[in-house]
């Protein structure tokens, strides 16, 4: 209960098996520490066989150490955070904060423009009052194909948004969701869906044509204004800033094809000059600060790497359930999300998706109980 009576928007519980974990995790302590013991034991002396050896062994032993006993401090008092989004709704909805979406991106070889549209496109399709959502992109690589997808990207979105609100699909990126195997189930689904998914395959033919011929028809750049900024001056490490609006989602006019508001998309590439350090994603983010608060200055940020998108739909009202509690919120500043990965290969190896560190370790460390964004 909150302190003006009404029930919190967040609970805490306590995990499970906490003792026998401690336990275990003492047992393991005491190990480590007979082996450091040992070592220093039993060093051999100057001129024997393997003292370089050993002291090498006793250095290693002493960091792995060090960092399993700090790895165990997240793990030590284990709980977990269930937001409540119906009590943030019912108390909540006509007051919901503006939410400022920063995208980052810098290399269109590395991360293709139509990956980073369907992040894009993921997290305009929020649950959430389209009015009170600003999408910027950061593009550090400054390229005029990534602009181009992003203004494929802006049409797309009006059909996009309203066929994932009307249906309530998921994910939200156009790309996974369209490689799930549907159930097409009522003839009206099935029409809309075939209609969205040939629209997104067209579009994404046209991009990937633009990709592959590496520059654009004159056609294509007389679509918008925003393609006149680049010209045989702009390189990626020299270059003025560009700021573009593609969706104006203040303009009572900017709707999706049923009439309703579109959130506002903004592309954004910062200056760079030779001589300054544009320190990569940090530079970035500064760069987002800077011109969103002259643009939407809304009160939460929610940043997203361009190789990922955001699996949940409601990801926004689960972060607000921590930020808006009555009580707690005020010591609330930042809540991370989990990632989980695609594209693993056949047996993982390496655990890349990381099975053990999202089902084990995240909702330790970050005491959350989360939708993922999951990465490309
Ligand atoms: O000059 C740069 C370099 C990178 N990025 C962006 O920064 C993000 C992260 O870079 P990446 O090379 O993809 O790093 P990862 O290791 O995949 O990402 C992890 O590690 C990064 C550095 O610690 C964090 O910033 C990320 O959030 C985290 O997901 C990407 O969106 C990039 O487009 C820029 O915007 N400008
Ligand atoms: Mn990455």
């Amino acid at each position: 209960m909150s302190a003006n009576g009404n029930l919190a928007l967040f609970e805490t519980k306590a995990g499970k098996g906490r003792i026998v974990f401690k336990l275990f995790s003492l047992t393991i302590l005491l190990c480590i520490f007979l082996i450091w013991l040992y070592r220093l034991m039993y060093v051999p002396r100057k001129g024997e066989a393997g003292r370089y050896a050993w002291i090498g062994m006793f250095i290693s032993e002493v960091l792995f150490g060090l960092y399993w006993i700090i790895t165990q401090i997240v793990r030590w008092n284990v709980v977990h955070r269930y937001p409540f989004k119906d009590r943030l709704s019912r108390r909540y909805e006509d007051k919901l904060p503006g939410i400022d979406i920063f995208i980052c991106t810098a290399d269109p070889i590395l991360e293709p423009p139509s990956i980073v549209i369907n992040t894009v496109l993921s997290v305009m399709a929020y649950n959430y009052p389209p009015e009170k959502l600003c999408v910027y992109l950061s593009d550090d690589g400054v390229s005029e194909l990534t602009f181009y997808a992003l203004l494929e990207a802006s049409k797309f979105s009006k059909y996009w948004i309203h066929f994932c609100k009307k249906f309530a699909v998921e994910p939200r990126s156009p790309e996974s969701y369209f490689a799930l195997n549907i159930d097409l189930h009522g003839s009206v689904f099935e029409q809309e869906w075939s209609t969205i998914k040939k629209l997104y395959e067209d579009m994404k033919t046209r991009i990937a044509s633009a990709v592959e011929k590496g520059h654009l028809s004159t056609e294509i750049k007389g679509q918008h204004k925003g393609f006149s900024e680049w010209n045989s001056k702009v390189t990626k490490r020299d270059h003025q800033s560009i700021v573009q609006v593609l969706i104006d989602g203040w303009n009572p006019n900017t709707v999706d094809i049923d009439g309703n508001p579109l959130p506002t998309l903004i592309y954004l590439s910062r200056e760079k000059k030779p001589q300054c350090a544009h320190n990569f994603k940090a530079g970035a983010m500064n760069a987002l600060i800077r011109v969103s608060s002259e643009i939407s200055n809304a009160p939460i940020i929610l940043n997203v790497d361009c190789d990922m998108y955001s699996t949940d739909p409601d990801a926004i009202r689960d972060a607000l359930c921590f930020f808006m509690d009555e009580k707690q919120g005020q010591q609330i500043s930042y809540v991370q999300y989990p990632q989980s990965y695609e594209n693993i290969t056949k047996n993982d190896i390496y655990s890349n998706a990381r099975f053990p560190v999202l089902k084990a370790c995240l909702p330790i460390a970050l005491r959350i109980s989360f939708p993922h964004f999951l990465c490309f």
